[in-house]
């Protein structure tokens, strides 16, 4: 099938590749010139396991191509995937203007039957909108559909979790356009969930939000397992072997940060509160993400009253491991406070050099804690989980390490003559 992805982010790169992989003909439109120059020549802008070998050979297949010319694109293609961004507004609302400005481009280029995919997670009631919108601007109803088809995938895992997904969610207004997307996701065995245009949005955001509030709600359980001496992952393994709760999502720490959660929470919250319904649960979950760099902080002024006058060195930018993206970072954040609080810090990231004003950053991690006073570990790498710790206590001049992600044994590094510091594992 020829497809149009427009976008050329996480989602639409991971999509387009998948797709030209398994054989369709894909044109991926993206509006930065330098990117598109970038991805013809096969190179990635961003890090994600797997995606650089795959959009390679697609390109090599021909299969894949990139270009910044919409209206050849959408000539050549009867379906048409919106992957723009829809980042937060300072109110929290969802920023449709770069959703807004495609559907303004694209117009006027419907004159034969198309089906329109939003994969950007927009807002409740976009996709009805976009329908009326095209109608509005004169494209005959004959020769468009509209479909609500949200995006599951993480960073880090894209290509395995759009190859493998756990469902398929199809919002749509008119059942005309559902075989045809199962013949485009022929190679993909998962079940179909037919719902509405809004239906699906809802879903997504639902997704996120219900991921993120079992991310806070086992980081208030540690924060009250701390102060009655109970190790918090005995607790995540307890409940988790309760197939109603499971085991993912439950590892306390610094919270979540990324392009996502953080700005879903607040476009549901904002969606929630313009229909006068107070998102007490939704609230709750931001505040207690928010609380967390300050806990960590008190923990360690606490521990380390002086550590304002110290070398510190930070493991971690990302905002988990396995990818580049710092949109949202808790490490980041946590990078930005230890310098405001006037601390010497020293980074290490495997795959991000982050250039923070006040900060040094290393390419290699044992260099990085040379002389340091105190090392946090804001990102679980792999990396990190498995240092050399005689390393790290023969390189540092202090011993104490915070573990901001609980990822690492205590005992580990309590054999190794280093103090560990996380949170709720006495
Ligand atoms: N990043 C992720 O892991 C996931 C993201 N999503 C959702 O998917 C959407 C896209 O997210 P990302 O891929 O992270 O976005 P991104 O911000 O990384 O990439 C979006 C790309 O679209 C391009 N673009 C913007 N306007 C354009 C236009 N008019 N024509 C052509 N290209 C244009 C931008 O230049 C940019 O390269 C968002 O709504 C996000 O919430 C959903 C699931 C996972
Ligand atoms: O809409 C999106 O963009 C995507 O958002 C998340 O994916 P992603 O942001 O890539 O990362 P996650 O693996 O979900 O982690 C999000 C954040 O939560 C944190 N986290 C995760 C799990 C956990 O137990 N504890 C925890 O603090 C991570 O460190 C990270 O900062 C969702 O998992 C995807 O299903 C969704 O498609």
């Amino acid at each position: 099938m020829d497809v149009c992805v427009i976008g050329a982010g996480y989602v639409g790169l991971t999509t387009s590749t998948v797709l030209a992989n398994y054989g369709h003909q894909v044109f991926c439109v993206e509006k930065q010139k330098e990117k598109v120059e970038m991805l013809k020549t096969g190179e990635v802008p961003i890090y994600e396991p797997g995606l650089d070998t795959m959009l390679v050979s697609s390109i090599e297949a021909g299969n894949l191509a990139f270009t910044d010319d919409l209206a050849k694109a959408v000539k050549k293609s009867s379906i048409i995937f919106i992957a723009v961004g829809t980042p937060q507004n300072s109110d929290g609302s969802a920023n449709l203007r770069f959703f807004e400005e495609v559907i303004n481009e694209l117009s006027p280029l419907i004159d034969t039957y198309k089906i329109i995919i939003t994969k950007s997670t927009v807002p409740l009631g976009t996709n009805e909108a976009l329908h009326g919108k095209l109608l509005e601007k004169g494209v005959s109803p004959e020769n468009f559909d509209v479909v609500s088809n949200p995006e599951f995938l993480r960073e880090g895992t894209a290509i395995s979790d759009m190859l493998h997904p756990d469902k398929i969610v199809i919002g749509v207004k008119s059942h005309t356009p559902i075989q045809i997307l199962q013949k485009l996701y022929h190679f993909i065995h998962a079940p179909y969930m037919i719902t509405s245009l809004t239906g699906a949005e809802m879903i997504k955001y639902a997704s996120n939000a219900f991921l993120a509030v079992k991310i806070s709600f086992i980081n208030e359980l540690a924060k009250i397992s701390e102060a009655y001496n109970v190790d918090i992952t005995d607790v995540a393994l307890g409940i988790g072997m309760d197939p109603r709760i499971g085991h993912h999502f439950l590892q306390a720490g610094l919270g979540y940060g990324g392009s996502c959660f953080p700005k879903d929470l607040a476009a549901l919250e904002h969606q929630s509160l313009k229909m006068n319904v107070t998102p007490h649960i939704l609230q709750a979950a931001q505040l207690i993400n928010n609380s967390l760099i300050d806990s960590y902080l008190d923990k360690i002024e606490k521990e380390i009253p002086r550590y304002r006058e110290m070398k510190i060195t930070v493991w971690g930018a990302s905002f988990k491991p396995n990818t580049d993206d710092t949109r949202h970072s808790q490490a980041v954040k946590l990078i930005e406070r230890l310098t405001k609080e006037g601390c010497e810090v020293h980074i290490y990231d495997p795959v991000v050099f982050l250039k923070v004003e006040n900060t040094t950053s290393y390419k290699d991690m044992y260099e990085s804690i040379e002389q340091s006073d105190l090392l946090i570990i804001a990102t679980e790498w792999h990396q990190f989980i498995e240092a050399d710790w005689t390393i790290v206590k023969e390189k540092m001049y202090g011993d104490q390490v915070v573990d901001c992600r609980n990822c690492i044994q205590p005992y580990t590094l309590k054999r190794h003559g280093l103090k560990y510091i996380g949170v709720a594992r006495p």
